[in-house]
């Protein structure tokens, strides 16, 4: 009797659980289930996918002459079998004549006849494929895990599809992009990306020309900080200035090496013994299109002097360990020129959720067409969720968790102690005293009580 109670005990906490808590469904019940089905079903599913190849001659002819009935097809070789946080992951040797795209290709069937959330398929080397399952849909509520890689200048930013986590690696892709319409979730992607750089040896320079609302309450986290179109330009053209001082000093490093046989030679920051590198400097631009309007001559003059200073911060900036990171809405040829060329050396894209055609092709259309499509299928009843693609032409759809404003703020402050001072920004260092309210404005003055 006592049994029967806690089984039905237990399935009515499964059921529950599956309904309001999937992440915490998934250890204890649904991987079980899930490893079993996947385990029993294997061959039959692989065989219905049309993953299977016929066996090798020499096994037929071995069978006719032994006169033992036919051997089966083959299924790919399961080379590893891991139950994760978020689903199950296969890693297959493929047979000959199989290809990875034949198991790209049948992840959609995959996915129903192992009865999972979603499956996903990456080479890992030639012949060797991994499948990744999730048992259910790791976006609805993200929840990052606990421990991530710990690497300089690479930050888990959001959850990927497939479970694992997404970085945002600025020494392989060292300048990005963020589009999405308004209401779609920059802001908080923004964040994230604060928030984990907060806690890295870097010194974040700010430009918010939204009168400063997003960036300045994590001022004590930032090195410099710019609110309005013309302290953008002086702050940029400082980072110029800044930018051509490393590269001097990196030339003076290779001075003392060059003429040492064995000596390494260096090419950029990374390469500088620790005590003399440079702090690298990642530069986030929010709503980049204020920097781009004018109406008068003067202003049409500062923003050609703006979008100058960010062209030569993006073709020369990784080097010198400076990388930017622009945010808005749209980033089109429509605000004038040089965008483009801006955009070109702009390389880690993600776009949230865009209002037409043509603003997902200024995510994606020059480096990785297949995501322009995913990009426009982003619903728009889910902010946050993004796609995220880069140069090789892969993308993946992914979701930050949700950082509140008070998080952030918590976590730069936690990590103001980093803040580095980078003289050649000094003038633009943010007065934290000034961050306080002076007064509101645009309240009304409580009713006198004298
Ligand atoms: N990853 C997320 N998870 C859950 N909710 C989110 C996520 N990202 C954004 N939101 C919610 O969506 C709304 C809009 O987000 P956000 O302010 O980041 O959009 P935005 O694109 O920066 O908008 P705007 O351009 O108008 O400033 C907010 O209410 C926020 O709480």
């Amino acid at each position: 009797m006592t049994g029967l109670l806690v089984s039905l005990l237990l399935v009515v906490v499964a059921v529950i659980l599956r309904w309001r808590r999937p992440a915490w469904y998934w250890m204890p019940f649904g991987v079980t289930f899930a490893a079993l089905r996947v385990a029993i079903r294997y061959a039959s599913v692989m065989d219905a996918c049309g993953l299977t190849v016929p066996p090798a001659r020499w096994r037929l002819s071995l069978a006719r002459m032994a006169n033992r009935p036919v051997p089966e097809s083959q299924a790919p070789r399961i080379l590893r079998f891991r139950p994760t946080r978020t689903g199950l992951l296969l890693r297959l040797k493929l047979r000959p004549g199989q290809d990875a795209f034949d198991v790209t290709s049948a992840t959609d069937r995959l996915r129903h006849s192992f009865g999972m959330y979603g499956v996903t398929s990456r080479e890992v080397r030639s012949g060797v494929v991994e499948l990744r399952m999730t048992g259910y849909d790791v976006l609805q509520r993200v929840q990052m895990p606990a421990e991530t890689d710990r690497e300089p200048m690479r930050i888990p930013v959001a959850l990927r599809e497939d479970g694992s986590v997404h970085y945002r690696d600025y020494r392989t892709v060292p300048h990005g992009l963020t589009l999405g319409a308004t209401e779609s979730g920059k802001s908080v992607y923004q964040r994230n990306l604060i928030a984990g750089l907060a806690a890295h040896d870097v010194a974040l320079v700010g430009i918010d020309c939204k009168q400063g609302v997003e960036l300045f309450p994590l001022a004590r986290r930032f090195s410099a900080l710019a609110d309005n179109p013309d302290t953008a330009l002086e702050l940029l053209e400082a980072l110029v200035q800044h930018m051509e001082d490393v590269y001097q000093l990196i030339r003076s490093a290779q001075r003392i090496t060059v003429d040492v046989p064995d000596a390494d030679i260096a090419a950029d920051i990374w390469d500088l013994p620790a005590d003399l590198r440079p702090t690298p400097v990642v530069v986030l631009v929010d709503e980049v299109a204020e920097l781009a309007l004018f109406a008068t001559k003067d202003e049409e003059k500062r923003r050609d002097r703006i979008v100058t200073a960010l062209v030569r911060l993006a073709q020369l900036g990784r080097a010198a360990g400076i990388y930017l990171e622009i945010c808005g809405q749209r980033f089109g040829s429509e605000l004038g020129k040089g965008i483009t060329m801006l955009r070109a050396q702009l390389t880690g894209r993600t776009a949230h959720r865009v209002n037409d055609e043509s603003s997902a092709n200024m995510a994606f259309g020059d480096i990785a067409p297949d995501a322009v499509l995913a990009a426009i299928q982003i619903p728009t009843d889910v902010p946050g969720i993004a796609v995220s693609g880069d140069s090789t032409g892969g993308w993946t759809r992914i979701r930050a968790p949700h950082t509140s404003l008070r998080q952030a703020v918590n976590i730069c402050n936690r990590h103001a102690d980093r803040t580095p001072d980078v003289p050649a920004l000094a003038a633009f260092r943010p007065a934290v005293a000034s961050l306080a309210p002076a007064a509101a404005p645009l309240t009304k003055a409580a009713p006198s009580t004298a």
